[in-house]
């Protein structure tokens, strides 16, 4: 891979504008969807006010909130969620509830339809939080269940199975045209905080949540965070939806927020496309108006609208909107940059990184002081004890390699440090602070990151995106920021120009190949360029030569050596001797969970005990 990188502090508006977030697609598609949106009362058969139509319309348009809630939960941050419906309904029975039963007046009902779903979304994301895929499907189905009984049965609070009639419209739009275009505006706006979102730190931290959950919090990711704000985004929109659905129908009961109906909302956002606004809205006009369509069809048009769901699933795992997306790439696109990708590693000499350079402040310094204290550390699972009792320290500005046999719990060692496992006993201090236990993003945030022996990234992310979520820990707009685009502008800026320079530092320019299309050397280094970009002070690297040739290692070596000069500190675990030799400060060596030998490479190297259990007897012959 040619690599060309922009020049040190050459990142610049005009490079940053090349990183276009947004398809042109997306442009186009989306603003025809306003101009139909906004004409088609006036298209409707049989005029515009108040006939059959016109309630679907108004139907199609809160159903999308729905939707579009269901592309923030499940389509970027992938918490499978089969309750909308019931979000939908605590929105609409807020409003119903507080005005047609209590008499209270609108804005207390807007109110609670605002905070109902939210609460009612963070609860179901905290009791949720540690399962995934059909075991969260599971719980969420379980959560609509229960609403719906709720609505059913709590006839005091909502009227009961009869439903609730005369809910009022906001600043008495009775039109139904006027009442739409409000909704309509009201989507917009949720659609541009959405988008905003995307693409914006949060977005990212979403999808990384989506991709690798274990992954995301490594990168510094707070998955408790992230989750809850899925959720609650979520639900929102919904009640929002369900809202606006109370307002434009004038009655609802619980049937109409059924089980049924948060599958109609799923299926919706697959077909349309589950990461994609457009997708979502698309998604959710055809299903809302294909049964009208096949009307024709008489008594066989639901099966018809069954098969139809079906085939879209099957053929189009990426909805519509994903085959749209696929079918411009492939007219439009002339080369795709994986083509070229495949020429391996090539590394940018004498490049820095402006933003990470401890050096200077290395060399103040008369003695190397402990960034690392482990003492008496172990971590048993069951009756394997992989680490049983460690004590070592790692001083500031070394490379300090951990080597051992297979099992020996190096890994393990790494993973309580890092905070992906808890430690079974003993203390961690990182710059005099302890740190045992604490989560992994914690840990990121303190400048420790770390990156996988198998390599974990973010697979259907793009190379740029990957890194960028790495400076998640080092920015911090908030969702306020986002909606009112408050501040962002400049610390993207800075996250894209930082991520860039990471990327530079280890030899890539194809910032939006998909990173599921690279080598393998090449994925690795883009881990260490993300785990660069949470700008670290010391680094835990796992076998970051597994699986590269000679050549790429002899490339990973240079590239250790210029982190450790930028001033980063290296905890490294590997098994090449020749790399080991070549880079350590100091190693420490494990055999069955605890600590045979340390000191610097000459002093282990001849270690017997290290020449018996790891080293072999060749080695020692060699030696001899
Ligand atoms: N999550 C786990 N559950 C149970 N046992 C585990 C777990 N993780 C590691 N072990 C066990 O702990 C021991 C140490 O494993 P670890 O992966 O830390 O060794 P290692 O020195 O890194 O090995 P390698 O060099 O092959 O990567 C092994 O016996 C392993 O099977």
């Amino acid at each position: 891979m040619q690599a060309k990188p922009a020049e040190s502090g050459h990142y610049n508006e005009t490079k940053l504008k090349s990183l276009k977030p947004v398809h042109p697609a997306l442009i186009v598609g989306g603003a025809i969807l306003i101009v139909l949106a906004v004409c088609i009362p006036f298209l409707l058969p049989g005029g515009r006010l108040g006939n059959y139509y016109m309630t679907e319309l108004l139907r199609t348009v809160v159903f999308c909130f729905a939707t579009l809630g269901l592309t923030v939960g499940m389509g970027y941050a992938g918490q499978i969620s089969l309750a909308q419906a019931a979000f939908f309904g605590l929105g609409a029975y807020s409003l119903a509830s507080t005005t047609a039963l209590f008499g209270l007046p609108y804005w207390v009902g807007l109110t609670a339809a605002l905070v109902v779903p939210i609460v009612m979304g963070v609860f179901l994301g905290a009791i949720s939080l540690r399962l995934v895929t059909h075991y969260l499907a599971l719980v969420t189905i379980g959560f609509q269940i229960i609403v719906q009984l709720v609505l059913h049965n709590s006839k005091a609070l909502t009227g009961g199975a009869d439903g609730l009639s005369r809910i009022p419209r906001p600043f008495g739009l009775e039109n139904p045209t006027y009442f739409y275009w409000l909704c309509l505006v009201v989507l917009l706006v949720c659609i541009l905080f959405v988008f905003r979102l995307k693409h914006s730190r949060l977005g990212r931290a979403l999808f990384a949540l989506r991709e690798d959950e274990l992954a995301a919090s490594a990168a510094g990711v707070d998955l408790f965070k992230m989750k809850m704000l899925a959720f609650s985004i979520c639900s929102t929109l919904g009640g929002i939806g369900g809202f606006l659905y109370a307002s434009a129908t004038g009655y609802i009961s619980p049937d109409v927020f059924s089980f049924e109906q948060s599958v109609s909302f799923f299926a919706m956002l697959i077909t349309g496309g589950s990461d994609s606004i457009i997708g979502a809205v698309v998604g959710t006009v055809l299903l809302t108006w294909l049964p009208e369509w096949l009307r024709a069809f008489k008594e066989y048009y639901l099966a018809i609208y069954g098969g139809l769901i079906i085939v879209f699933l099957i053929f189009l795992p990426n909805g519509i909107w994903g085959l749209m997306g696929s079918l411009y790439d492939m007219i439009f696109k002339k080369k795709a940059a994986s083509e070229e990708n495949t020429a391996g590693i090539k590394f940018i000499e004498g490049k820095t990184l402006t933003y990470l350079n401890r050096a200077g402040e290395l060399a103040r310094r008369q003695e190397q002081e402990v960034i690392f204290q482990v003492s008496g550390l172990k971590k048993h699972f069951g009756g394997v004890k992989a680490v049983d009792g460690i004590d070592f320290h790692v001083k500031k500005g070394d490379i300090h390699v951990l080597i051992g046999p297979n099992g020996s719990g190096k890994t393990t060692v790494i993973n309580v440090l890092s905070g992906i496992y808890s430690a079974t006993a003993g203390q961690i201090a990182y710059r005099g602070s302890e740190i045992t236990n604490l989560k992994p993003h914690l840990i990121v945030g303190m400048g420790a990151a770390r990156t996988f022996q198998n390599i974990r990234l973010f697979p259907e992310l793009s190379v740029i995106d990957n890194v960028m979520i790495g400076q998640h820990v080092r920015s911090k707009a908030n969702l306020l920021n986002i909606l009112f685009n408050f501040k962002v502008r400049e610390e993207e800026r800075q996250i894209r120009a930082r991520a860039e320079e990471a990327l530079a530092f280890v030899g890539f320019e194809y910032f939006f190949e998909k990173v599921k299309n690279l080598s393998y050397g090449q994925q690795r280094m883009v881990e260490i360029a993300r785990a660069l970009a949470t700008e670290p002070e010391l680094l835990f690297l796992d076998e970051p030569a597994a699986g590269m040739n000679p050549e790429e290692t002899q490339e990973l070596v240079k590239l250790l050596k210029r982190m450790n000069e930028l001033g980063i500190t290296i905890l490294l675990i590997e098994h090449d001797m020749h790399l080991v030799t070549e880079v350590a400060d100091y190693i420490t060596v494990l055999d069955f969970g605890k600590k045979i030998s340390e000191g610097t490479v000459g002093q282990v190297l001849s270690d017997p005990e290290v020449i018996r259990a790891y080293l072999g007897e060749e080695l020692a012959r060699a030696e001899a």
